[in-house]
């Protein structure tokens, strides 16, 4: 596991070797992909930069960096995880560093298994992930009483991407948005809202936050010297123990509450917590009483937000309570079509952007990651963008999403089809309107179940698991000339997703 890397930016040196290399990572022919992203440059210690680290560990690297992103959102990865620098692979041991003893010992408690579990699934035989503090940051910075800040959290980055022109609207989320809208509109007006404060919930990745930054974005842009704070309620929690240790609370508070908008994101984290809760009520009434605004989200309603005190779910409830709820398809897939109209170099065919919302149906950030995922792979490999590469891209999201698909169904709609019985397709039977079929069906429960070659040959009559293989690569070939077969093949496949 030695070779050594140019002394380059931090970002280059992980691209580089992670390009430089032509080994294959695992199975996966996408190897670099967690490298594709702006989000993910960097995460490599200087040191291990300088040489230390060889190819496959960078590519691990990336690729679990990907995957925590998608995971864990944008939110909490930026806040915690982005700050993670690699710094050793040996022994099945991954040591990783941050900048302080506050976050090694929080991303210990919180992530240590979700890293331990990613870094395995590409380097074979990782039992343990270390996390220790940077050398460079104990001797620059007092960890103890300055816990790091991964990110602003004042402002909000005020993505261009989060603004109300880019949010689709649909039956399920039009009350927020309007809600989101009208608190804007009134902020920048000075006309009342007739309600204050805008409490959203609903599910993860429904475009709560999305909406804040909206509002932020649009208060901002009409009035650049407004006060706008928005904050997780995770980091309220980590600002204000900090600023308790550090006795020294006052620049906290007149932060916070002289806001002339304040944002505080899934506030269901500060549950239990009691005196951060109690921090928390005081900053709401100031910012009301004051006539200021104030903006929360939760993944519940109030009603349901268990180990938060009633006299903060009561002043939750004496403003308006907007909820979200999960995108029907069209909405999932007008998110689609909207998100593509912005990447005009993109090109996703129908199909294959139905079947994603047809597919992925969880939450937006999920169907998004998909969306960006197949972009992004087909780019690296300079594949098509088609339904059959889709599946293989997103193979373990469907997977996870998917009903388990059965070789009986499968041989049922493949016999409908070409209006045959099932007997024949697992008669002996060779004439060429029944062997064909076969094979179709063979193929497809190759590709669409987990069923081996064996046990396939098994259900179609007692077959050599040779058999199947043939059948497999024939149909394989034969779609790339025969057009009829292809579409046949591709309509069995939408019909069987369904
Ligand atoms: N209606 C929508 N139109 C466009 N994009 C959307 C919409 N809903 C969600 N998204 C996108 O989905 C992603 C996830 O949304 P967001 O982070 O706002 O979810 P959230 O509800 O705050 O989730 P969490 O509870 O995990 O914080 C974002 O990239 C957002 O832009």
């Amino acid at each position: 596991m030695h070779s050594s890397l140019p002394n380059v930016s931090r970002s280059n040196a992980a691209r580089r070797a992670s390009a430089e290399s032509a080994a294959p990572l695992g199975d996966s022919p996408f190897a670099d992909a967690g490298l594709q992203d702006g989000q993910l440059d960097g995460g490599l210690d200087p040191d291990a930069a300088r040489g230390s680290l060889d190819a496959q560990a960078l590519r691990a690297w990336g690729l679990v960096r990907a995957h925590l992103l998608s995971d864990l959102g944008e939110k909490t990865f930026n806040s915690w995880l982005k700050p993670l620098q690699l710094s050793g692979v040996s022994n099945g041991e991954v040591r990783l560093s941050v900048p302080s003893r506050f976050m090694a010992d929080w991303v210990k408690n919180h992530f240590a298994d979700r890293l331990r579990h990613a870094f395995a699934q590409h380097i074979p035989g990782i039992r343990q992930v270390t996390i220790d503090v940077s050398a460079a940051a104990i001797v620059e910075a007092e960890p103890e009483t300055a816990p790091a800040q991964p990110a602003s959290a004042d402002i909000p980055s005020f993505e261009p991407r989060y603004s109300f022109d880019s949010f689709v609207v649909g039956k399920s989320n039009e009350l927020a948005f309007n809600a989101a809208h009208t608190l804007a509109s009134s902020v920048t007006s000075g006309k009342a809202a007739g309600f204050n404060p805008l409490f959203l919930h609903g599910p993860t990745g429904l475009g709560k936050t999305h909406l804040m930054h909206a509002i932020g974005s649009q208060v901002l842009a009409a009035n650049p010297k407004a006060k706008v704070v928005y904050l997780s309620a995770e980091k309220f929690m980590v600002e204000f123990l900090a600023a308790l240790r550090a006795k020294d609370t006052i620049a906290f508070k007149q932060r916070l509450r002289s806001a002339d908008l304040l944002m505080v994101d899934d506030v269901q984290f500060i549950a239990g917590k009691d005196s951060t809760q109690e921090e928390f009520f005081h900053t709401m009434n100031e910012i009301i009483s004051a006539g200021r605004w104030l903006v929360i989200s939760a993944d519940r309603s109030p009603q349901n937000l268990e180990g938060i005190e009633s006299r903060i779910l009561s002043r939750l409830a004496w403003g308006l309570v907007a909820d979200i709820n999960p995108a029907d398809f069209e909405l999932r897939y007008n998110i689609l079509k909207t998100k593509l109209a912005a990447m005009p170099d993109a090109q996703v065919p129908d199909d294959v952007v139905q079947f994603l919302a047809r597919k992925i149906v969880a939450n937006v950030r999920e169907l998004e990651g998909a969306l960006n995922r197949v972009i992004a792979y087909g780019n690296l490999v300079g594949r098509k963008l088609d339904l059959d590469f889709t599946r293989e891209v997103l193979a373990d999201v469907l997977r996870a999403h998917s009903r388990k698909l059965t070789i009986d169904e499968i041989q049922r709609r493949v016999a409908d089809h070409y209006a045959l019985k099932i007997n024949d397709l697992i008669s002996p039977r060779r004439a060429r309107e029944v062997a064909r079929p076969r094979q179709v069906a063979m193929y497809l429960a190759k590709m669409l179940t987990p069923r081996s070659l064996p046990e396939i040959g098994r259900r179609f009559g007692g077959r050599d698991h040779t058999t199947v293989m043939h059948a497999v690569k024939r149909i394989e070939e034969l779609r790339a000339t025969d057009h009829e077969l292809d579409r046949d093949i591709n309509q069995l496949r939408r019909a069987l997703d369904n």
